[in-house]
C-alpha cells in the first residue's frame, strides 16, 4: 500500500492526533488534517520545509524530528504551539526504502490544564489539612493549658515530670486515688509529646465487659466468631496507630490478655482475634490504675513481667489531701467555669469558703469539680452559703488546721499555744490575699499593711506558691 492511497490518506486524516512525516533530511514530506490544524498552516506552506525552517518560523518548539534524526533514538517531548500544548513522540522508521521520522501529535492542553489544576487542589488541601491539624493542636494546647490548675509544691513537680517526660517515647504508669487527674495527665503527656497531631485514643479496662476488652482493643477479621461483623473490625490498638494509647484502670485488664499487652509493650506487635499474622504497632502507651499493682502482682492477680514494663517510669498524681494549696485556686477556677457555662455570677460566702477549703475531698478533683458545678445550678441567691452545700461537706468539721472562721471549737484552739494560733491566721490570711491579688504587693494592700512587712511574713512562713 502505497503512503498516497486513498484509504490510507482517509484512515491518518480521521485522526484526532496530529501525524507528520519527515525524510532523513528534516524535510517536511506528508502531514494529516490534525496536523496542519495544530501547526496553523496550509499543507502548502509545511511540506518542502525543513524542520529546522519551520522552528525558526515559530510554527513548533523543539522539533521532535531534528532530535531524532540527532540521537536515532525514539524520543517524546512537550511542544508547544500556538498557545497549545502538544506531546509529540518521533519515531525513526523506513518507508519505501529511505528513513522517515514519523512524529505521532497529540493536544494535551487540556489534560495539563487539569493536571496542574487537580496538582494545585491538592496542594490547597494538604495547605488546609496542616493548618487544621495546626489549629486543633494549639487549640487542645490552648484549652489543656487553661485548664492545668495548681501551684503546690507536689503538683508544680508532677508537670515538671510530665514535662521532662513527655517527649522520651517510653511508656508511662500513672498511679493515683481515683478523680486526681490521671486521665487528664496522660492527654497532657501525649499532647506535650513528638505524638500530639495523631490520635489519642483511651480504653478504662474496668468499663468494658471482659468478653469485650480483646476485641475492642485487638480487632478481629471477618467471620472471626460468631455474632462478630462480617466485616471484621479494626481494633483501638490500630485506630491509635502513629499516637498514643492510654490504658485506664489497667488493673481490671483480665489475666488471660495480659500476655498479649505484654507483647504489645515489649514488640509493639499483636495478632487481631481470628488472624494468624502479627500487625506492627506503632504507639505509646501509658496506663493508669488506682490499684497497688505490686500487692496485685503479689496476690497473683497481675503479671509480674508484665508490672515491670508498664513500671519503667511511673508518675504518681497527689490527691488533694497532699496539695491543699490547690484547693482555693481550684474552686476559683471551676466557680468560674460553671458560671459562665450556666450564665451565673454566684460567689462563696466566707465560712463557705472554708469549709470548702477544708473538706478532705476523697473524690479528688472530680468530687470538687462535680460539687461546683452543683452549687452554681442550686444557689438560692448569688451567694453561696453553708447552708447550700451538700450534707457530707456540710456537716464534717474543720479540723485540719486553725482558721480565721468563728467554727472554729475552743477544743482545737487547747491544742495550739496563742502565737501558734495568730500565726496560722497570719499565715493563712497571706495567703488567701497572694492567692486572690497575685502579687505581694496588692496583697500588702488588701491586708492594709506594708510591702516589706508581707515581705518578711512570706519568708517566715514560707510561702511560695501563688
Ligand atoms: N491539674 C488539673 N487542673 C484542673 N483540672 C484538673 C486537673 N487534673 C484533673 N482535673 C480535672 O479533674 C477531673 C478528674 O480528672 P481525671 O478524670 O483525669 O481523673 P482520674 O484520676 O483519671 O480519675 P479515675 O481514676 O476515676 O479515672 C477532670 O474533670 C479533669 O479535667
Amino acid at each position: 500500500m502505497s503512503l498516497h492511497s486513498e484509504f490510507f490518506t482517509a484512515v491518518l486524516n480521521h485522526l484526532n492526533d496530529g501525524i507528520f512525516i519527515a525524510d532523513h533530511n528534516g524535510i517536511a514530506k506528508w502531514l494529516n488534517n490534525t496536523s496542519t490544524k495544530q501547526l496553523g498552516l496550509s499543507r502548502e506552506n509545511i511540506i518542502g520545509k525543513t524542520v529546522e525552517e519551520l522552528e525558526t518560523m515559530g510554527v513548533f518548539t523543539p522539533s521532535v524530528t531534528k532530535i531524532v534524526l540527532k540521537t536515532r533514538e525514539t524520543t517524546t517531548k512537550v511542544q508547544t504551539s500556538k498557545g497549545r500544548q502538544y506531546l509529540a513522540t518521533g519515531y525513526l522508521i523506513k518507508i519505501e526504502g529511505t528513513e522517515h521520522v514519523v512524529v505521532h501529535v497529540k493536544d494535551v492542553t487540556e489534560t495539563v490544564k487539569a493536571s496542574l489544576k487537580l496538582e494545585k487542589t491538592e496542594a490547597l488541601v494538604k495547605q488546609y489539612w496542616e493548618q487544621i491539624q495546626e489549629m486543633k493542636l494549639s487549640q487542645n494546647k490552648e484549652t489543656n493549658n487553661k485548664k492545668i490548675i495548681g501551684k503546690s509544691k507536689k503538683h508544680v513537680e508532677m508537670i515538671e515530670l510530665i514535662n521532662r517526660v513527655a517527649s522520651f517515647d517510653a511508656t508511662v504508669l500513672l498511679t493515683g486515688e481515683s478523680g486526681v487527674g490521671k486521665s487528664f495527665s496522660a492527654e497532657e503527656l501525649h499532647l506535650k509529646s513528638q505524638r500530639s497531631d495523631k490520635p489519642f485514643v483511651k480504653i478504662n479496662c474496668s468499663a468494658i465487659p471482659e468478653t469485650l476488652v480483646e476485641s475492642e482493643l485487638f480487632g478481629y477479621t471477618k467471620g472471626a466468631f460468631t455474632g462478630a461483623n462480617s466485616k471484621g473490625k479494626q481494633g483501638l490498638v490500630e485506630k491509635a496507630n502513629g499516637g498514643t494509647l492510654f490504658l485506664d484502670e489497667i488493673g481490671e485488664l483480665p489475666l488471660h490478655l495480659q500476655p498479649k499487652l505484654l507483647q504489645l509493650l515489649q514488640n509493639k506487635t499483636y495478632i487481631p482475634i481470628g488472624s494468624t499474622e502479627e500487625k506492627k504497632a506503632d504507639i505509646r502507651i501509658i496506663a493508669a490504675t488506682n490499684q497497688n499493682l505490686q500487692v496485685m502482682v503479689k496476690q497473683k492477680k497481675f503479671r509480674e513481667d508484665l508490672f515491670y514494663r508498664l513500671n519503667v517510669i511511673t508518675i504518681e498524681i497527689p490527691s488533694i489531701k497532699d496539695r491543699q494549696d490547690d484547693i482555693l485556686p481550684l474552686l476559683y477556677h471551676y466557680l468560674e467555669k460553671f458560671n459562665h457555662k450556666y450564665n451565673r455570677n454566684v460567689a462563696f460566702n466566707k465560712e463557705t469558703l472554708e469549709q470548702l477549703q477544708h473538706y478532705e475531698w476523697p473524690g479528688n478533683i472530680r468530687e470538687l469539680e462535680n460539687t461546683v458545678e452543683r452549687l452554681v445550678i442550686t444557689a438560692y441567691n448569688n451567694l453561696i452559703s453553708l447552708e447550700d452545700l451538700p450534707e457530707n461537706i456540710h456537716n464534717k468539721s474543720i479540723t485540719t488546721s486553725a482558721t480565721t472562721s468563728n467554727k472554729i471549737t475552743t477544743l482545737q484552739l487547747n491544742h495550739q499555744s496563742l502565737t501558734e494560733y495568730i500565726e496560722n491566721i497570719e499565715k493563712e490570711m497571706i495567703q488567701h490575699a497572694l492567692i486572690e491579688h497575685g502579687t505581694a504587693r496588692k496583697a500588702a494592700t488588701a491586708l492594709g499593711i506594708t510591702q516589706s512587712s508581707i515581705t518578711r511574713r512570706i519568708k517566715k512562713y514560707d510561702i511560695h506558691n501563688f
